[in-house]
């Protein structure tokens, strides 16, 4: 073999497929980078997606006479596919002469791989780095948020902490942001990270927390959710049935829709501006029995305080190097779509007349609020599909993450140019993420199945093909950590276990009734936020029914 080759071309091979024979002195590894000269191409890059080994000393027959125990002299035989080299006008190129048996394979040098693949080039954010290898993976932010963006994953493969690697990105750049965050997992994009020093070298990257450039939103409240800044509020003058009804559409049988749009055209013919309290009372008019199932549906909507005189303007919620997040902890599944609906319409309305900068819309749990025909619906779809296939004219651009690609619209993920997919394994989900992805073949899906934690497979226009990526680790803090169940147990073992150790065996005796609390040990008065919780629940159960029970 030819000095520093690691294998040799043999047998057949194509323009596109070659296997070749790995030295034995220098392993090569499956998704490695390989180069072999071509007569008349020059230098091609081609990725090793299979290899085998075999013995043909050792066959079936001294299988059976017992083990081996000489382990030498192996055929260790690798398939790689072509990718191909740039040409002078800078175009990607596979040749149109097959390979050469005999001819040696080196490994690729970074020049050509960044080149060929088209990785670092002058773009503006940083994901990571091509896995193996120390090469930056750039991607351009224009074309990430004109062609939008989907990070597609199985729960616990790091959606939300790459997410977050994205946005923090995107911030750098000041793009703006405003972020539907169903679990609370990006308020923490305010406080610096706490990767481990080597980690943050790794990438070249420092702590960092957007702080004030973040702010956290709530449609419910302070009590139900602590680390809000500020109070969401939708407009709830001149509400349409059809926003109305989409609050609870389960709950509005065709009888009450009547009733409903009967109120609402005739408080439309006599008032310019009217409220949900006028349309409460409009219903109250109504002869039938049916009205007070309206009446309490409204009320229940009235009372959760969502809709007001002065709502949450929507140029606050998109303004140039800030993140808006609103943070939709509490809220019941059905307010939560209805809010995305309105939010969404308002902001590609806003956008459509300049009224606020071009910016990036994120949905988490995208599945809820862009599902797919046939699993759920939702009031925000259409909105949400329009954004995706109009929103590059505007300058609105979208990142959908879903733990369930399989359930997401295909006409919101087909619209993704840039899409950053981790671990998957449910079959549907591989199945509808290949089927959606050029130049996705067996190779990338086996990959999928088995990618660790913290590497993405990243499909991208900017990217001639899928490429696996080492993602870096976060600047800020990542919110979205996995609960770790046996923790209290532990510390409660432990404590008991010194407390045993410490003092004599306690006697049997009842507690008195001021006795503090074990959790906090605490005599005093409840507070603030534990009261105000308490004055929610006073409302009936209707704040309750609106803001689901995970206050
Ligand atoms: N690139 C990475 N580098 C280091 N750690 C990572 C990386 N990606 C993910 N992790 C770790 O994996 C854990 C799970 O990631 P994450 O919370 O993003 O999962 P998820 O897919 O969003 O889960 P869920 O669907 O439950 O929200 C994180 O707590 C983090 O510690």
């Amino acid at each position: 073999m030819s000095r520093g080759s690691v294998g040799v071309i043999f047998g057949e091979t194509g323009t596109l497929e070659f296997k070749f024979l790995v030295s034995e002195s220098t392993p090569v590894h499956r998704g490695e980078y390989v180069k072999a000269w071509h007569e008349s191409d020059g230098w091609i890059l081609a990725q090793v997606i299979l290899i085998k080994r075999y013995s043909e000393k050792y066959t079936l027959k001294e299988a059976k006479n017992g083990l081996r125990k000489d382990k030498s002299g192996d055929n260790i035989v690798a398939e790689a596919t072509v990718i191909g080299n740039r040409d002078s006008s800078g175009l990607l190129r596979a040749p149109t002469i097959p390979f050469s048996p005999g001819d040696p394979i080196y490994k690729a040098d970074d020049d050509l791989i960044n080149s060929v693949l088209g990785l670092s080039g002058k773009k503006d954010m940083n994901i990571g780095l091509l896995e193996g290898t120390d090469i930056p993976v750039n991607l351009s932010v224009n074309s990430l948020v004109q062609r939008h963006c989907s990070i597609l994953a199985k729960t616990g493969s790091g959606k939300s902490y790459t997410a977050g690697v994205v946005l923090e990105e995107l911030l750098d750049n000041n793009v703006p942001l405003l972020i539907i965050d169903p679990h609370s997992e990006y308020a923490s994009l305010k406080d610096p990270g706490s990767e481990k020093q080597g980690d943050l070298d790794k990438y070249n990257i420092s702590p960092k927390g957007y702080g004030s450039d973040i702010t956290i939103y709530t449609p419910a409240n302070k009590a139900i959710n602590p680390v809000a800044d500020e109070a969401f509020r939708l407009n709830g003058n001149n509400l349409t049935v059809k926003e109305l009804t989409s609050i609870f559409p389960e709950s509005y049988t065709s009888t009450h829709v009547g009733i409903l749009y009967e109120a609402v055209q005739k408080l439309r013919s006599e008032m310019d501006t009217y409220t949900i309290d006028d349309i409460i009372f409009e219903v109250g008019n109504d002869k039938s029995k049916a009205k007070w199932n309206v009446i309490n549906l409204l009320e229940s909507v009235r009372d959760s305080e969502i809709l007001s005189t002065t709502p949450t303007p929507i140029e606050d919620l998109l303004q140039k190097g800030k993140a808006s997040v609103i943070d939709l902890k509490g809220v019941s599944p059905d307010l939560q779509r209805m809010i995305v609906a309105e939010v969404c319409s308002s902001l590609f309305e806003a956008r459509k007349m300049d009224n606020v900068p071009p910016g990036m819309l994120v949905i988490e749990e995208a599945h809820n609020f862009a599902p797919e025909k046939g699993f759920s619906k939702s009031p925000s779809s259409e909105v949400l599909r329009n954004i995706a296939s109009e929103g590059r004219k505007f300058g609105l651009g979208m990142m959908v993450i879903s733990q369930r690609p399989a359930r997401v619209d295909k006409n919101v993920l087909s619209q993704c140019g840039t899409q950053i997919i981790m671990k998957v394994t449910n079959p549907n989900d591989l199945k509808s993420i290949s089927k959606g992805l050029e130049g996705v073949n067996s190779y990338v899906e086996d990959e999928l199945i088995r990618l660790p934690q913290g590497v993405s497979m990243l499909v991208s226009t900017d990217i001639e093909k899928p490429v696996l990526v080492d993602i870096r680790v976060r600047k800020s803090q990542h919110g979205g950590k996995s609960v770790n169940v046996l923790k209290g147990k532990q510390k409660k073992q432990k404590s008991k276990e010194t407390k045993q150790k410490q003092s004599p065996p306690p006697k049997k005796t009842p507690p008195e009734p001021s006795q503090p609390s074990a959790d906090t040990g605490s005599t005093s008065a409840p507070k603030q936020s534990e009261a105000s919780e308490q004055n929610s629940e006073d409302k009936g159960g209707l704040f309750k029914k609106i803001f689901g029970a995970n206050k």
